[in-house]
Formats: C-alpha cells, sequence, structure tokens
C-alpha cells in the first residue's frame, strides 16, 4: 500500500453528496476532478460554478468537472471517491473495472443489495480487494457540509493505516474525520437509518410529535444494533456518530430525502407520488427489503423495518404501519440479543 500523502483525487457521481465531498476534498488541499454523467451539470460548475443540487452555494473555482469518465483515468488520481446511487454503481462504474487497484477507493453510498454491503459491490465491480475500499459514513447532510457548516465523518477500513490516509485527505477543518476498522458496522448503521428515517417522517407527515419520533429512533437504533451484532459489528459503533449519530441527523431534518419521502407517505402521497417529489435518491425506498431480507437470514428481529417494507412494498398506509407496530406483544426494553 502506497503511504505518501493523497494529493489527487477523483470523485464518481455529481450528485448533492458527490459534489459536496469533492468541495470537501478541494478545501483540504486535493486537486479534485468530479465527473458526472450530465454534460449541462458540468458545463453549470465549470463555468458558473454552482449545481442543481446545492442551492445557495458557489463551489470552488478549481473544482474541475468532466462528464467524460476516461478523463478520470487520465487524472492519474490516487483516490477514487464513489459517490452513485447504490441501484446504479454496477452500470457507472463498469468502464472503470480493472484499472484501478493502486488507488485508494472511497464508498460514500449508502446501500445494500442483495446482501452486498456497498464495500463489496464497489470492490467487486472495480476488480478490486475489498480492503483497498474504504467507507465514510456519518451525520454528512450535504446541504450543511456544502455551505462548510462543522460536522465529523467516520473513516472506516480494516486496515486502520488506510483509514488515516483517506482521513488525512478530506480533513477539511469543518470536516473533522474519526477513524475506525469496523466496516461493517458503519455500512450497516448507513443503510439500516434511512429506513427508520422513513418510517419517522411517515409518524411526522401523519402528525405526531416528539414521543413518537424518538420511540422511533430509539427502537429504531435497538434494531439496528441487533443486526449489527448478529453480522460481528462492533455494538459502540451504533453509539457513535456512523449509528446513532447519523439516525438522528436524518430522522429529524428536511434536508433528509428519506425523511421526507416518509414525510409525503404520512400526508398521504402513494410511493410514486412520494418518489416524485423526492429532491434526490432515498436509499431507504430501495434498500428496506434487502435489509429485512438480511436480518430474517440471520434471525433478527427487525419489527420498524418490516412495517416499512410493507409501506413501499405492500401498499400499507402509514396509519396501518402504526397500528401494527403498537399491536406488537410485550418486550423487555433494550436491545435483545438472542444469545445461541
Ligand atoms: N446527500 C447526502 O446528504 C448524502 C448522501 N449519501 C449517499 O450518497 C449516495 C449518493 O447520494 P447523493 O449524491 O445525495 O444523490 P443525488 O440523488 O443527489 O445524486 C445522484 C447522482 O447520481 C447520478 N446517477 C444516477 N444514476 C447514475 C448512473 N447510472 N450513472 C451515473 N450517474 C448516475 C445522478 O445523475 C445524480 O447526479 C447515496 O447512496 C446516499 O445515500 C451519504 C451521505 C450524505
Ligand atoms: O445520509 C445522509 C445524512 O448523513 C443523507 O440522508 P438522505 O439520503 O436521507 O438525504
Amino acid at each position: 500500500m502506497p503511504s505518501e500523502k493523497i494529493q489527487r483525487a477523483a470523485v464518481v457521481g455529481a450528485g448533492a453528496w458527490g459534489t459536496t465531498f469533492a468541495q470537501v476534498l478541494c478545501d483540504a488541499g486535493l486537486e479534485v476532478l468530479l465527473w458526472g454523467r450530465d454534460p449541462k451539470l458540468i458545463e453549470t460548475i465549470n463555468e458558473v460554478h454552482t449545481s442543481k443540487y446545492l442551492s445557495g452555494i458557489v463551489l470552488p473555482e478549481n473544482l474541475r468537472a468532466t462528464s467524460d469518465i476516461s478523463q478520470v483515468l487520465e487524472f492519474s488520481p490516487q483516490m477514487l471517491v464513489v459517490a452513485i446511487p447504490s441501484s446504479a454503481i454496477e452500470q457507472a462504474l463498469l468502464p472503470l473495472a480493472g484499472q484501478v487497484s493502486k488507488l485508494e477507493i472511497v464508498s460514500l453510498v449508502k446501500g445494500l443489495k442483495n446482501g452486498h454491503f456497498m464495500s463489496e459491490l464497489i470492490a467487486h465491480t472495480l476488480q478490486v480487494p475489498q480492503a483497498n475500499v474504504t467507507v465514510i459514513s456519518g451525520p454528512n447532510l450535504a446541504g450543511e457540509i456544502a455551505a462548510r457548516q462543522p460536522a465529523a465523518t467516520v473513516v472506516a477500513n480494516q486496515e486502520i493505516e488506510r483509514a488515516q490516509r483517506v482521513a488525512e485527505a478530506c480533513d477539511a477543518g469543518y470536516f473533522r474525520p474519526y477513524i475506525s476498522t469496523d466496516v461493517i458496522g458503519c455500512e450497516i448503521g448507513g443503510v439500516a437509518k434511512n429506513v427508520i428515517a422513513l418510517a419517522v417522517g411517515a409518524a411526522t407527515g401523519m402528525g405526531l410529535g416528539k414521543n413518537t419520533q424518538s420511540t422511533l429512533i430509539t427502537r429504531g437504533l435497538a434494531e439496528i444494533t441487533r443486526l449489527g451484532l448478529a453480522l460481528g459489528a462492533n455494538g459502540e459503533t451504533f453509539l457513535g456518530l456512523a449509528g446513532i449519530g447519523d439516525l438522528t441527523t436524518t430522522c429529524s431534518s428536511q434536508l433528509s430525502r428519506n425523511f421526507t419521502f416518509g414525510e409525503n407517505i404520512g400526508k398521504g402521497l402513494s410511493v410514486q407520488q412520494a418518489l416524485g417529489a423526492s429532491r434526490g435518491v432515498a436509499e431507504g425506498v430501495n434498500s428496506c427489503d434487502h435489509v429485512l431480507a438480511l436480518a430474517k437470514e440471520n434471525g433478527v428481529d427487525m419489527p420498524i423495518t418490516e412495517a416499512v417494507v410493507d409501506v413501499v412494498h405492500n401498499n400499507h398506509s402509514a396509519a396501518q404501519m402504526g397500528e401494527r407496530l403498537l399491536g406488537r406483544p410485550r418486550k423487555m426494553d433494550g436491545v435483545e440479543i438472542q444469545l445461541a
């Protein structure tokens, strides 16, 4: 593994988070090339230094963008950051497959597909060892970070030196990276909190208040932690930035696409209408059934996730979701881990 300081990075995906993260890297002193598939969007970033994904933000003048994927390799980056929605990873990364094994790869993606977390899917698609892929996850709403509001995140790799190297590259002062070796814990935190945010959003859309929201957040953390422990994650991760930190942020902000998707369902919109109204990808919609399937495979009870799956896939209303969760048998407080 190379140990020199990372000075050049390419970011693949010019949506809200990819563009914001590209700005973070510019602010951290790197030379950055941002790739996006839409030539019009790229032209605006290069010429006017704005993006439709980040209203009110003026992007750094030294942030260069391209819609030509071949330029990503010509740029000779030491780090390749992936910020594509989980549903499009394979399609977007295929042109780079087999050509990036010497680079640090970074996943910003919060998703799960057929039992595979994004670090696995990205490594598989790019044909690199999974240890090359570092995961970044935390309470990181793009709009706030683009405005350079202080925030922290977790940079996770099983090889701590890789996590350190990537953390150094994205330390922009206002954006403070913490380091972890618990890759699976960070990925579970990132994907499962989106599903809980759909439920909290739905409750909010129905006009329900803080008690209901806190109940869902707390019991949501219990089921996320149960899944994490069953899959070998470190329980402490769920009490950190990539766990409770990201969960509370996503479950309480109008900037969150998952929360606002749920809120629209709570107000009576159909799934299709709520998708149409979304300002960007709501990963919880794509991944809720995959999270539930993984939980079932591992004998883990995730009642809120199960109720969300029925809303997204089986036409259940937000009111039905509430009735069903309240009608469950009485339980002990806490995480309730089933020890074998
Ligand atoms: N926005 C945020 O605050 C944060 C987002 N994330 C995660 O980052 C990932 C990306 O999210 P955002 O940038 O916010 O999404 P977004 O919805 O703002 O933008 C997605 C971008 O991907 C592009 N795209 C879609 N399909 C593509 C394809 N087949 N090939 C190439 N480009 C394609 C779209 O054109 C769009 O520019 C998601 O997994 C999300 O959960 C993580 C932390 C914060
Ligand atoms: O992951 C996020 C904040 O950390 C972004 O949340 P949304 O994808 O719901 O906008």
